[in-house]
């Protein structure tokens, strides 16, 4: 990888007009309206009194897979999304004009054979009224860029799991076209589309996006802790720890704590944990 060219990557202020209809598709690459006679469901994929999904932040002022460019000098192929933060600070709306203003923060070197960690953000801004409506934060995990010389700097410590059973869980079912939807919201890494690429980077076929199972997250929490009330879901964070394929059932395990929730997800029918160190906060 460039080290130097990604560290001072010039990111363009993305200016989206987000359409009511993005807010519907959004949510319904999340599954939302399996049952559309619960109208508090409903009210994410229906206009008539429609609500935004909180995590829907993280498609706002996207720059796309911009590490596909080849002046980064990563190999693209081998990414895979590391970690996920977000914090709301207003509501979000369900159509407007949004600007999304992204950075690099910092890049940590695992080692030669482990990989490289970027580490990027960007505020989320309501182009009418100039107010910030979220931060949202992101580690890609670069498989194929480790070694390059850099220091390892850690990133925000994973939030910790208490040491007893789950307060809740909740199972979610995915589709097998789950992905082919969800990247109609903006994220088009053919290694969520294309069975070659996958087989190129070594999974038996497209893989979930990581962004996807966290919207999952956001729907699970919504539904087992906030009576689908999406003013109260004020923060979400993850660590991803291993792939969803589409179709596969995702169980979360939810912990209530300190007013907050803590959270992880698995594939009971692969018994393998494939997000971590959840932690949701809350208006
Ligand atoms: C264009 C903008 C960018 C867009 C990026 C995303 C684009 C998307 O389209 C792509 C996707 O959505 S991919 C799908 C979702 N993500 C995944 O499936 C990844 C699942 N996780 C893994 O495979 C491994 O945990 C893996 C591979 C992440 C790490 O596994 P290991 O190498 O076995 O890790 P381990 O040996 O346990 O630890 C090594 C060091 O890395 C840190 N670490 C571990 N998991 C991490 C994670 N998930 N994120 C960030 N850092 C992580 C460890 O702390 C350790 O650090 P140190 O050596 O300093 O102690």
């Amino acid at each position: 990888m460039d080290f130097d060219a990604l560290l001072n990557w010039d990111f363009e202020e993305i200016e989206q007009t987000l359409t009511e209809r993005d807010t519907i598709l959004y949510a319904l690459g999340l599954g939302f309206g399996e049952d559309p006679t619960d109208k508090k469901e409903l009210a994410y994929v229906y206009e008539d009194g429609l609500k935004a999904v909180p995590s829907m932040a993280v498609i706002l002022g996207y720059p796309g897979f911009w590490l596909r460019d080849p002046k980064t000098g990563v190999n693209w192929q081998k990414v895979l999304h590391g970690e996920q933060w977000l914090d709301i600070y207003k509501p979000l709306p369900t159509h407007g004009r949004i600007v999304g203003r992204s950075k690099i923060d910092f890049i940590a070197d695992k080692g030669e054979g482990k990989g490289a960690v970027i580490y990027q953000s960007r505020d989320i801004i309501d182009a009418d009224s100039s107010e910030k409506l979220a931060r949202v934060a992101m580690s890609a995990f670069c498989r194929g860029d480790g070694g390059f010389g850099g220091e390892n700097q850690a990133g925000p410590a994973p939030a910790v799991l208490p040491d007893r059973a789950p307060d809740h869980v909740c199972d979610i079912d995915t589709l097998p076209r789950q992905a082919l939807i969800y990247r109609l919201s903006g994220d088009f890494n053919p290694l969520h589309a294309d069975p070659d690429v996958a087989r190129s980077v070594g999974f038996d076929r497209p893989i979930l996006h990581g962004l996807a199972t966290y919207g999952l997250a956001a729907r699970a929490i919504l539904k087992t802790l906030l009576d689908y009330d999406a003013a109260r879901l004020v923060g979400l964070d993850v660590r991803f720890s291993a792939p969803v394929y589409p179709g596969e059932t995702v169980r979360f395990e939810i912990w209530e704590e300190d007013g907050e929730a803590r959270f992880r997800a698995s594939i009971p029918a692969r018994d393998v944990v494939v997000l971590n160190n959840g932690a949701a906060r809350f208006a």
